[in-house]
């Protein structure tokens, strides 16, 4: 039988699944082959039934396909091949990854290679959170532990970790690295409680050197899973292995979430990731239009940047739009061109966040009317959320200086550019302003 029976089999099945299965259940596998027969290797129980269940028929079938005079017979247990050679994967840096692994440990496959602190473009936004991850790769389990990045969607809390982990592996080639979403743990945890398995599972995710764990507000509201979340991290944080974990929130705003958890997930050092300035958003876009090879004239960057303000994810959105327009039509990349390749997206921008609204929404925050905001009233209890207002209209919408001073009263474009330079000397010099200027342009912006 040939030699490339598995890897036939791979090629094929890298071309059928999204990266993220085959990171996950088919790369870990081991494979040997003997006779009329292909043997293959799972770390561990999850990954073993798993694959039954999932892929077992499909790999059968591309078996047969290679051989369908006499098909070779599938055999799948749990352990690691004991002498030959492994049949890489074809995707060579998954090969390397894998080769330096020892079978029977948690694999590190499901580490995303593209995230990386060299790929992450740092700003005020997220330069503690960068700090903190690095100090982590530095001292695992000593630095900070546990260490919770939390922010809003599409901020870059995944690419950290990930990082963190590509980091924490390029230095110990045989670090037991584990990434994975909260939601996998649960299914895993169901998955070893039908079967029995539960210490199995256990000793599964005690025994990484360090447990990246996504999008923890997945455990709001399941009990059991917590329970069993909690009993892992408390091993983990004694046997002094990292935990990093993310959040879309604070710790303590996480409903459903046991006060045990909460305050455990404290210990360490919490940290946010907020939305980032139109500075960084200026150099990601330029940073994502090297990596794909795209010369972006820096005025574009500046003029997506300063349109989409949500989220980085959304950025990534709009610049491979306007990639794509461009690679289409062989026009050049100019502002004209994206504002036309954007126009939907924009448009639909330009409806959530309106002068009005703006107004609206800080006069809620500081409790004051929207007609104070409009009025000539100068008291600092008036004046500063005014300047704010303005300021926070000239971020978030693109209407010019007069159009601005028009909305608020009437007023001068010197009296708005007033305002803007104010607020951004108060949020250098006060902390609380600038709290305050980040939760208003969350909730605008979201
Ligand atoms: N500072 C950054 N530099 C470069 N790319 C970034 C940065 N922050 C985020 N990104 C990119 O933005 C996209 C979304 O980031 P990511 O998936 O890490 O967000 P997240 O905070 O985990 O969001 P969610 O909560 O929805 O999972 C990714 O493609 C990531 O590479």
């Amino acid at each position: 039988m040939s030699e490339s029976l598995w890897k036939g089999c791979l090629q094929r099945l890298e071309k059928e699944l999204p990266d993220q299965q085959l990171n996950t259940w088919i790369r870990p596998l081991q494979a040997e082959e003997q006779g009329n027969q292909l043997r293959l290797y799972a770390p561990n129980r999850f990954v073993l039934d798993w694959v039954r269940e999932h892929f077992s028929t499909r790999i059968e079938e591309l078996l047969a396909g290679q051989y369908p005079d006499s098909p070779p017979q599938l055999i799948m247990s749990i352990g690691a091949q004991p002498t030959a050679p492994r049949v890489a994967a074809s995707d060579e840096r998954e090969s390397r990854a894998r080769t330096s692994a020892p079978a029977s440990t948690p694999h590190n496959a499901n580490l995303n290679r593209d995230f990386t602190f060299d790929t992450f473009v740092e700003g005020k936004s997220n330069q503690l959170a960068r700090a903190a991850s690095l100090q982590v790769v530095d001292n695992p389990g000593q630095a900070y532990n546990p260490l919770f990045i939390y922010g809003g969607v599409g901020l870059g809390k995944t690419h950290l970790m990930h990082a963190i982990g590509n980091a924490l592996m390029n230095g110990r080639p045989d670090a037991r690295v584990l990434y994975l979403h909260s939601e996998r743990f649960v299914a895993d945890m169901i998955k070893a409680l039908q079967h029995n398995a539960i210490n199995e599972f256990k000793r599964h995710y005690r025994g990484v050197d360090a447990l990246l764990i996504d999008d923890i507000q997945f455990f709001a509201g399941k009990e059991r899973s917590q329970e069993e979340f909690f009993h892992t991290f408390n091993a983990l944080l004694e046997g002094h292995q990292q935990v990093v974990m993310s959040c879309d929130r604070y710790p303590k705003e996480i409903n459903g979430l046991e006060e045990r958890l909460k305050s455990r997930f404290g210990w360490g050092l919490t940290i946010a990731i907020d939305p980032p300035e139109l500075e960084t958003r200026v150099a990601i876009l330029l940073s994502k239009a090297d990596q794909a090879g795209i010369d972006m004239p820096p005025e574009v960057a500046f003029f997506i940047a300063k349109r989409i303000r949500s989220n980085i994810r959304e950025l990534e959105g709009a610049l491979r739009r306007v990639m794509a327009n461009a690679h289409f039509t062989g026009e050049p990349i100019t502002v004209d061109f994206a504002k036309s390749a954007l126009r939907d997206l924009l448009a639909l921008q330009d409806k959530l966040v309106t002068t009005e609204n703006i107004q609206k929404t800080v006069a809620e925050y500081y409790k004051v009317r929207v007609s104070d905001l409009l009025s000539k009233r100068r008291s600092r209890s008036i004046a500063r959320p005014r300047q704010m207002a303005m300021a926070l209209a000239k971020e978030l919408t693109s209407h010019s200086l007069p159009e601005i001073g028009d909305a608020f009263g009437g007023r001068d474009h010197t009296t708005v550019l007033h305002a803007c330079r104010k607020v951004q000397s108060l949020r250098e010099s006060d902390a609380r302003f600038d709290e305050d200027y980040h939760n208003l342009s969350r909730t605008l912006s979201s």
